[in-house]
């Protein structure tokens, strides 16, 4: 998923496109995810305004017969359902990935693969929560703390049995992540250890973090 415009990172490009060591975010993605064997097609879901740049990458990469580009939608579950438009009659297990998540390394891709091949329909990595986290209402009083040791943190890349996604999409719900999609419609999402890698790039010092990974 490279469709969104990275408000929060308030660059002068879309997120995705933004240079982090000599390569966008999203080719860094698009590398990692096919450096994971178990991976065998990606489609990248660009802003209208970048399908050209996005193309560039695909065509650029070390499989460029498997690696296509469509235009991404308002939100980004209407970008997911773009990717999913378009898979291939083959693709039975699929992952949705975030271009933000850029780091994320090609062992998880491949852990998550053989997580939903045992027979976990829907897998989400997650980490755990290191603060302690409360509930609070419209005027910022505590209303719970829930337990600290049932909370997980949950990132990209998500692995779903195909049909599983599709159905999820198809109650034209809308949120921030597939598996709230899955659990909406009463499916059951696994979560799995996640890794640090796998952070989100969202603010300015997230970039900042996402240069000092790579730097050593
Ligand atoms: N309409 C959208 C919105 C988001 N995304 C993608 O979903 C991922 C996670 O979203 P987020 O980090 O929130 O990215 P943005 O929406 O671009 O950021 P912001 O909310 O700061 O504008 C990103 O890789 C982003 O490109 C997408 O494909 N289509
Ligand atoms: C999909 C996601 O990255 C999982 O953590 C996250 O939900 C994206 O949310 P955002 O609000 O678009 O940052």
């Amino acid at each position: 998923m490279a469709g969104g415009q990275g408000t929060r990172l308030g660059a002068s490009q879309p997120k995705a496109f933004v240079d982090l060591d000599g390569m966008s975010l999203l080719e860094h993605a698009v590398t990692r995810a096919l450096g994971a064997p178990e991976v065998s097609h990606v489609v990248i879901v660009a802003p209208v305004s970048h399908l050209r740049e996005a193309g560039a990458i695909a065509s650029r990469s070390s499989r460029p017969a498997d690696v296509e580009v469509v235009p991404g939608g308002a939100e980004r579950t209407d970008s997911v359902a773009a990717g999913l438009a378009v898979l291939r009659p083959e693709d039975g297990i699929v992952l949705v990935h975030d271009a933000a998540r850029c780091l994320a390394p090609s062992a998880l891709f491949s852990r998550l693969v053989r997580e939903v091949r045992t027979g976990h329909p829907a897998v989400v990595p997650g980490l755990l929560v290191t603060d302690t986290i409360k509930q609070v209402d419209a005027d910022g009083v505590v209303v719970a703390t829930p337990d600290r040791a049932r909370l997980r943190a949950i990132q990209t890349p998500q692995a779903f049995l195909r049909e599983v996604l599709e159905h999820a999409h198809a109650s034209g719900a809308h949120a921030t992540d597939d598996a709230a999609l899955v659990e909406a419609v009463g499916g059951h999402v696994r979560v799995v250890e996640g890794d640090r890698l796998a952070f989100k790039v969202t603010t300015p010092d997230d970039l900042a973090t996402a240069r000092r990974h790579l730097s050593g």
